[in-house]
């Protein structure tokens, strides 16, 4: 699909406020030609002394047209940017709408630097790409070809001259620009973006960075980084100032054409002298009008060149199958079956979850166990549509995922992951996340109570991605938002690792009396109060190798016996300090 096709289509959605900013444009460049052309006919005409009606008929008609020209230029002016601001917004959400379902695979793969680059600074350019790549050619256009055609009434010689100076400042010029402009080719927008990426990294890992005695580093390296972006941006800069100068230049000499042969039609008789001025000043307005075509080019490529970037971002929605329509149902507890599960990343060796075959009946609780990167999380992440399986199938409450619409999965959920984001505001608005599902601060407060919040209030400040919390009150917030939804499914990935061992089995009492006829899937580290599940899976390379109650996986003395011993040792140890 062409890159600018969304542009194009949301150009088509303004076209009434497109109308009217070229016919605005239009009746501009007319007037101002017009007027122009009037004050050149009028000192000529003083020079034979006409009567004063014919001077007053002159000036009245040059204050008209000026007043003409200034009203449609505000015309077209707020109607072209009324246009490009709407276009602007429909590109946002359009961008943003396509983008959304594709985050996860994307944040992955992308800096998050550069993807902000991408979303702020491209979209952003695109803004140019009405304003000053498409509409004015048309404009420039017309008014000259009406220009053309009133010159043509006096000489046809002149006429041609005008068409030839048409063709050079319209068309020439900006081509000789655009030759140029390919060897800049977006270099001011990948200096950008890797700009934009290194503070980004710089700001994230300020505190490491400093810790590690890099800082001095990092921050030499962003300033040779922006100085890069500097050179480029001159360099672009540098070359649209030779553009306007060539245009300019052209345009001066196309001038002097038409005086020169103005004055070889006089000598000869073919041209009557009194409308020299007036032709000379007619080509000085119509060519200055042609000045945007000179710095057409250079928006003309950073335009594409960022909705080719943008469209490379979402490409994968082109490919993305229509979101299928199956809705879970909350009414009940959910089944969940893998079968023959695998999945592997992109651009992995190995496979991070292998052939899993598993079902979680309806109202069961299981805990995942494992050492890190055996695969847990990519469980959680898989029954919860945020990636696709390899091969095999899950299915909830026995609907296969691919039938299912994602968010009716999330709807459904109540989800813990290991590191959830807190946003700057209250807790309050932490804590009211899900719009749909409005609650008294009574029920709020409580709910606090219950994760053993109890040192914060609904109205105090949280700082952006929750800075100002410690990592227990950052989890205890995040069960709190989950256990305030409805969802008959749990998924929670490491929700209390940082919470003492007391704090962890007050609050674990009040999820589990919530939880009571809903299924759970409770990843841990921690292997203390695992008798309450019915069932524990212990994973180690991306497969299941052990499965069973508390009390037959300390029977059988397999790995998870091995865990325990370790873990009751290191208690012991911890204790005896
Ligand atoms: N976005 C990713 N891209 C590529 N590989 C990944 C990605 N996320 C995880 N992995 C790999 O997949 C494997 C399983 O990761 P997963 O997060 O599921 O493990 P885990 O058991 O939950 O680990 P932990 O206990 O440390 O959270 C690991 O080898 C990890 O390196």
């Amino acid at each position: 699909m062409n890159d600018l096709a969304i542009l194009t289509k949301a150009m088509i959605q303004e076209r009434k406020d497109i109308a009217m900013a070229i016919i605005g444009g239009f009746i501009a460049g007319i007037a101002g030609v017009c007027l122009f052309a009037a004050s050149g006919y009028m000192i000529s005409q003083t020079v034979f002394a006409p009567p004063l009606y014919t001077l007053i008929v002159l000036t009245s008609l040059v204050k008209i047209l000026g007043l003409l020209r200034a009203a449609s230029r505000y015309g077209e002016r707020l109607y072209s940017h009324r246009a490009t601001f709407t276009i602007l917004s429909r590109l946002r959400t359009s961008f943003f709408a396509k983008l959304v379902p594709l985050t996860p695979g994307i944040l992955g793969k992308k800096r998050s630097g550069e993807l902000l680059a991408r979303i702020v600074g491209d979209v952003e350019s695109l803004q140019h790409y009405f304003i000053r790549v498409a509409y004015p050619p048309v404009v420039v256009v017309m008014v000259f070809l009406a220009t053309v055609l009133f010159t043509s009434a006096f000489s046809f010689w002149m006429a041609c001259l005008f068409v030839l100076g048409m063709l050079a400042t319209a068309f020439a010029v900006p081509g000789l620009v655009l030759l140029g402009q390919r060897r800049i080719h977006g270099r001011v927008r990948q200096q950008r973006a890797v700009f934009s990426t290194e503070v980004t990294e710089l700001l994230y890992g300020f505190r490491d960075l400093k810790v590690y005695g890099q800082l001095k580093k990092r921050e030499q390296q962003l300033q040779q980084t922006s100085a890069a972006l500097a050179v480029e941006q001159q360099a672009a800069a540098r070359h649209l100032l030779r553009g306007q100068s060539l245009h300019t230049f052209v345009t001066y000499l196309i001038s002097w054409g038409v005086l020169v042969l103005g004055a070889y039609l006089i000598m000869h008789g073919s041209l009557a002298g009194v409308f020299l001025a007036m032709l000379v000043m007619a080509s000085l307005t119509v060519f200055e009008e042609a000045s945007a075509m000179a710095t057409l080019p250079a928006y003309k490529q950073d335009s594409e060149h960022a909705a080719r970037r943008l469209a490379e971002t979402v490409h994968a929605t082109d490919k993305q199958p229509p979101q299928p329509s199956g809705v879970l149902s909350v009414e009940q507890a959910f089944a969940i079956e893998l079968c023959g599960v695998t999945f592997q990343y992109e651009d992995e060796w190995r496979p991070a979850v292998k052939n899993i075959s598993l079902e979680f009946p309806p109202g069961s609780k299981t805990a995942i166990v494992g050492p890190s990167g055996s695969g847990k999380t990519t469980i959680i992440e898989l029954l919860l549509k945020l990636r696709t399986t390899t091969e095999g199938r899950i299915r909830l409450n026995g609907i296969s995922v691919e039938e299912l619409d994602e968010a009716s999965i999330w709807q459904a959920s109540n989800v813990v992951l290991q590191h959830s984001h807190f946003f700057r505001g209250t807790i309050r608005d932490n804590l009211l996340l899900n719009e749909e599902q409005h609650h008294s601060d009574e029920v709020l407060s409580a709910m606090l109570d219950k994760v053993q919040l109890t040192n914060k209030s609904l109205d105090d400040e949280v700082y952006e991605k929750g800075e100002n919390l410690s990592d227990g009150e950052k989890q205890r917030l995040a069960l709190a938002r989950a256990m305030l939804r409805k969802g008959r499914l749990w998924l929670l990935d490491e929700p209390t690792s940082s919470l003492d061992y007391v704090t962890e089995q007050r609050v674990f009492r009040h999820l589990l009396t919530q939880a009571v006829d809903d299924t759970l899937l409770l990843i841990c580290h921690r292997l203390t109060g695992l008798e309450k599940m019915d069932r524990i899976l212990v994973m180690d390379q991306g497969r299941v190798i052990e499965a069973g109650s508390y009390a037959e996986l300390m029977e059988q003395k397999g790995y998870f016996y091995e865990m325990k011993q370790i873990e009751l040792q290191m208690i012991g140890e911890a204790g005896s300090y």
